[in-house]
């Protein structure tokens, strides 16, 4: 079968919230986190947010990516931190956060780690989307001290948000000690959660970077066939309607489309990647000329099919629409 959107890819237009960096995990890959002694440390002040919200409404971003240190309450001194803002859990600070977005006109996409069906519920009408990465269905030494990475769990989680009908981003982190055949068994975890709940919007083949001062610095990144393989087999295994993505800044997504890729994530004009902050975005406009004849579309967090199924909220809705009909949205299947 042809690979699905094979003249066009998309993209979104977001900014980056890195909310917190405090976790409870320890990932041996992972160079966000930190310590909560490190003086870089830190759970962003509402203002802060505030200011890169609206400079992003003003850049024309329909996406406010929150991302977070796991269950950073597991952590003394964050939970002081969060008193300072004014909340007492970070679910709360959070709804804050999208209430305030949704206002300035951006939607929100959280990606937080694990969280309860209670805070997912609470969360779903207020996200255009959520995610969390599966990472791997695997038992891997980089996450021998991460309570949060238990595949068991993940897919528990990943289960509750298709449940509750939340459109939802997932994928696998390439190149972290698992093999092949666990690729596939998550791959096929992921196809399986969405033949039943159909939640699944799009599944990200993250290839993995090594980061400075991490365990795994030294360790190597996958090969090129590694990821060309891994694209085939997701292209293979998961439905049809499921996109694809790969991060254009950790990796060139030209020979990747051909193999069926059909994302690009979220690419922003205003904030780093502040998992990858080495990574530079490209620009769009550059980005467009080296793909060539293939089309470079915007889209919103939430893809078009969940907007057809109504899968989002009231309180969403008109921005849903207004940002829809934009013009560029237009012509989305
Ligand atoms: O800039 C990044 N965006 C990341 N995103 C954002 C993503 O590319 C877009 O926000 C989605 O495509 C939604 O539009 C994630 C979103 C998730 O739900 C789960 C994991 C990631 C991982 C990254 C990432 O490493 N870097
Ligand atoms: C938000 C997501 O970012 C990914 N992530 C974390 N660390 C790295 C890294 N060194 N290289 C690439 N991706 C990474 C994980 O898959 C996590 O779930
Ligand atoms: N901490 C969460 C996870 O790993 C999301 C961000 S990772 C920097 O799932
Ligand atoms: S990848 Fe996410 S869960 Fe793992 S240490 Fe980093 S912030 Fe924590």
């Amino acid at each position: 079968m042809p690979p699905k959107n094979s003249n066009f890819v998309t993209y979104s237009k977001n900014v980056f919230i890195p909310v917190t960096n405090v976790c409870r995990n320890r990932c041996g890959y992972c160079g966000f986190r930190r310590e909560p002694g490190q003086p870089d440390a830190r759970l962003m002040k509402s203002g802060e947010i505030t200011h890169v919200l609206e400079n992003g409404v003003k850049a024309g971003c329909t996406e406010a990516l929150f991302t977070f240190g796991e269950y950073a309450e597991e952590v003394p001194v964050y939970r002081e931190w969060l008193k300072e803002v004014g909340y007492s859990s970070t679910l709360e600070y959070l709804l804050f956060l999208c209430e305030t977005a949704i206002d300035i006109g951006i939607l929100p996409h959280t990606n937080a780690g694990i969280l309860t069906r209670s805070e997912l519920k609470a969360l779903k009408p207020l996200n255009a989307s959520m995610g969390l990465m599966l990472e791997s269905t695997a038992t891997l030494d980089a996450h021998k001290d991460c309570p949060g990475k238990l595949s068991e769990i993940r897919l528990d989680m990943i289960r509750e948000a298709g449940r509750l009908k939340i459109p939802y981003t997932t994928g696998l982190l390439v190149g972290i000690g698992e093999k092949r055949e666990d690729r596939i068994e998550s791959l096929e975890a992921i196809a399986g959660l969405h033949r039943e709940y159909e939640h699944i919007q799009e599944v990200i083949i993250q290839n993995f970077v090594p980061k400075p001062g991490t365990p795994m610095q030294n360790f190597p990144e996958p090969t090129a066939e590694e990821m060309i393989d891994t694209i085939l087999l997701a292209r293979q295994i998961l439905p049809p309607d499921v996109a694809v993505q790969v991060a254009p800044n950790l990796i060139d997504p030209k020979a990747l489309i051909a193999k069926g890729v059909t994302d690009l994530g979220g690419i922003s004009p205003l904030t780093i990647d502040w998992i990858n902050p080495e990574a530079e975005w490209p620009d769009v406009k550059d980005l467009q000329e080296k793909l060539g004849h293939i089309l470079l579309r915007e889209r919103l967090p939430i893809y078009p099919q969940y907007v057809k199924r109504g899968w989002y909220s009231a309180r969403i809705g008109g921005l849903v629409r207004q940002l829809s009909d934009r013009e560029g949205y237009r012509k989305l299947p």
